[in-house]
């Protein structure tokens, strides 16, 4: 399977279409049942936990890590995204739509307060 190339952009849909392929070239949509994708997904998000794992609190940027580390952290990430495309998709859920969808219900949910608004505007201003 071949990356991204410099005049394609990544879209939710492009990954779904991709990972239906790889899927199909192997003969494996007979194990991506809903459930085996979402265990697979959670094998995921761990060994994204591993890298974290007892590092303490690391700084935003991750300034002081290795290329090879970020490396691997692209891919782990990478491999949580694959599947939940891959898992929406099995389950019929327009994972775009549901997240665009979801956003706007988290901003009715949370408004931002009048102190909130004051307080960065006088930000913005004082930088
Ligand atoms: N039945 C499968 C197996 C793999 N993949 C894809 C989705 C992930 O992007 C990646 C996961 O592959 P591995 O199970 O080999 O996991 P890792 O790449 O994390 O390897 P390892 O666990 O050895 O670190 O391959 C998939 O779609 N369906």
């Amino acid at each position: 399977m071949t990356g991204a190339s410099e005049c394609e952009s990544v879209t939710l849909d492009l990954l779904k279409k991709k990972m239906t392929d790889f899927a199909k070239e192997r003969d494996w949509q007979q194990f991506h049942s809903p459930r085996n994708l979402l265990l697979a997904l959670v094998g995921e998000v761990g060994e994204l936990s591993e890298i974290f794992q007892w590092k303490g609190e690391v700084p935003k940027g991750l300034p002081d890590w290795k290329e090879e580390e970020k490396v691997h952290l692209g891919e782990e990430l990478s491999d949580v995204l694959l599947y939940l495309v891959q898992l929406s998709d099995i389950c019929g859920i327009d994972l775009g739509k549901a997240a665009l969808r979801k956003v706007q219900l988290n901003a009715i949910k949370y408004p931002v307060s009048n102190q909130q608004s004051q307080a960065s505007i006088n930000s913005s201003q004082a930088g």
